[in-house]
């Protein structure tokens, strides 16, 4: 089949990548034409992992090319996925759906004959009518437009995987959308024979299983998180105490890891903005513990900042704090809403001397912190420091071997906000160390 994938960044350009390899002929349009160069040689603008390999196989194999330009995407096939970003707008947590509806109005002249357009954007409840009104409007095939909602449960740094082999499948449809359906199921073919679940459904309902799985997944690691606080005032371990919860298979443990909480370009802001959609169809009352799950989250944060300012005496002026991690999870460049840079940020403001280190997020975090010092390597980075925080956990940090590091500091501390250290190991190496929830 033949497709186009409009809008190419962390979701799209994967989609795009793994709608090739599932072998169909793909299309991708972006209309940031430095990301279009990147992507037509081969390469990922961003690093998630097996995401070069695809692009290079497929951009060498024909089935794979990017463009800038409208008119080309809309004459190339029927069929396109649509997977611009979606912020909350400046200053408010509503989201801003000006690139989506954007993207309608710029793709809609060019539709002269049949399409389906099906949108993996994250909105909010109530978008699907709207995206299909202005094609309705600006498109010269009006009603033979079928808008699908698709929505997309990818996770950074697992997206290859998760694309090509997904929980389930959501597709969602007005109720005589029956081609759209037929070209959805052909695109998705072999993802579906594999046994995926899939699940049909009307717009709405599609729209809002995705602000809903985010909303579940963000109030699993803030139920966890809140237990710290209860475990850091009654001496318990909460990494312990979420080992012993999650083998109750009611519950489970994975998406429960304790630590900072947080961060990226999905979880905070969907929270944020289907609570503000949830406000505002006056359905307020039933999204309070979102309320609190957000509230939880933003807690841990802070308890760094004052663990830091504690182990330094009360006053961070002039004291040099060495931050392992930057990016907002290990394997990912993507420093969005990233929790290690906003204790960063916190901890300068303060007046603290910060040095951050990163396998891969360090480029991204220079530019939207200059006024942090980087260092490449996570053992230099350690030099002279008067605090060591853990605060995104690379499986690298956790391989170091303390002993080598605690010489090189003014004063051997460590804060572990992430629970991947070994602290009784820090702490026969020399080190006070400290950790989230934990003696
Ligand atoms: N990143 C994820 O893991 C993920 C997973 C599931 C869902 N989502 C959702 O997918 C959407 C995209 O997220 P992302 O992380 O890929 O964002 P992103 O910022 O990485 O990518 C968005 C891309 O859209 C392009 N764009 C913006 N306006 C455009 C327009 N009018 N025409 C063409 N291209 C345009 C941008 O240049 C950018 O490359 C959001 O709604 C997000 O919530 C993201
Ligand atoms: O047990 C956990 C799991 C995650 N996190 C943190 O939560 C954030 C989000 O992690 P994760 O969910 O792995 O990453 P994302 O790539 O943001 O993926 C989420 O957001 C995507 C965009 O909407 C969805 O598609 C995915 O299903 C959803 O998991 C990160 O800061 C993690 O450090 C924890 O603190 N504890």
């Amino acid at each position: 089949m033949k497709m186009t994938v409009i809008g190419c960044g962390y979701l799209g350009a994967t989609h795009a990548a793994c709608m090739a390899e599932l072998g169909h002929e793909v299309l991708g349009m972006d209309s940031d034409i430095d990301k279009v160069h990147t992507l037509n040689s081969g390469k990922a603008p961003f690093f998630e992992r097996d995401l070069d390999d695809l692009l290079a196989k497929h951009t060498a194999s024909g089935r794979l090319r990017f463009t800038a330009s409208y008119g080309e995407a809309a004459d190339f096939a029927d069929l396109h996925f649509i997977g611009v970003g979606t912020p909350n707008q400046p200053g408010t947590d509503a989201y801003d759906l000006t690139h989506l509806f954007d993207a309608a109005r710029r793709l809609a002249p060019g539709l002269t004959g049949p399409a389906v357009i099906a949108v993996k954007s994250t909105v909010p409840v109530g978008t699907a009518p709207q995206v299909a009104e202005i094609l309705r409007e600006y498109a010269p095939a009006k009603d033979l437009i079928e808008v699908a909602w698709n929505p997309e449960f990818l996770r950074e740094s697992f997206a290859v995987d998760d694309t090509l082999r997904p929980d389930r499948l959501v597709l969602g449809f007005k109720r005589d959308h029956s081609w759209a359906e037929t070209v959805l199921r052909q695109a998705f073919a072999k993802i579906i024979e594999s046994g995926t679940p899939t699940i049909v459904t009307d717009w709405a309902t599609a729209e809002l299983a995705k602000g809903a799985a985010n909303s579940f997944l963000a109030t699993k690691i803030s139920f966890v998180n809140a237990m710290a606080e209860v475990c850091e005032k009654s001496g318990a371990n909460v990494a312990e105490l979420a080992d012993i919860l999650g083998h109750d298979h009611r519950i489970g443990r994975h998406g429960m890891r304790p630590g900072l909480g947080f961060g990226g370009g999905c979880l905070p802001k969907d929270l944020a903005g289907f609570i503000t959609r949830a406000d505002e169809l006056e359905a307020g009352p039933a999204v309070d513990m979102l309320r609190e799950a957000a509230a939880v989250n933003g807690r841990r944060r802070q308890r760094v900042v004052d663990l830091a300012r504690e182990e330094l005496g009360g006053d961070l002026s002039g004291k040099r704090i060495t931050i392992w991690g930057a990016a907002f999870k290990p394997d990912t460049d993507d420093i969005r809403d990233s929790p290690a840079l906003a204790v960063a940020q916190a901890l300068h403001d303060l007046g603290a001397t910060v040095t951050i280190t990163d396998p891969k997020a360090l480029d991204n975090a220079r530019k939207l912190h200059p006024e942090l010092d980087y260092v490449e390597d996570p053992i230099a980075a350690v030099d002279d420091a008067d605090l060591l925080l853990h605060l995104t956990e690379w499986h690298q940090y956790s391989n170091i071997d303390p002993k080598r590091l605690a010489n090189r500091t003014t004063s051997p501390k460590v804060i572990d906000a992430r629970g991947t250290l070994n602290t009784d190991q820090w702490r026969e190496a020399g080190w006070l160390a400290r950790a989230l929830g934990r003696p």
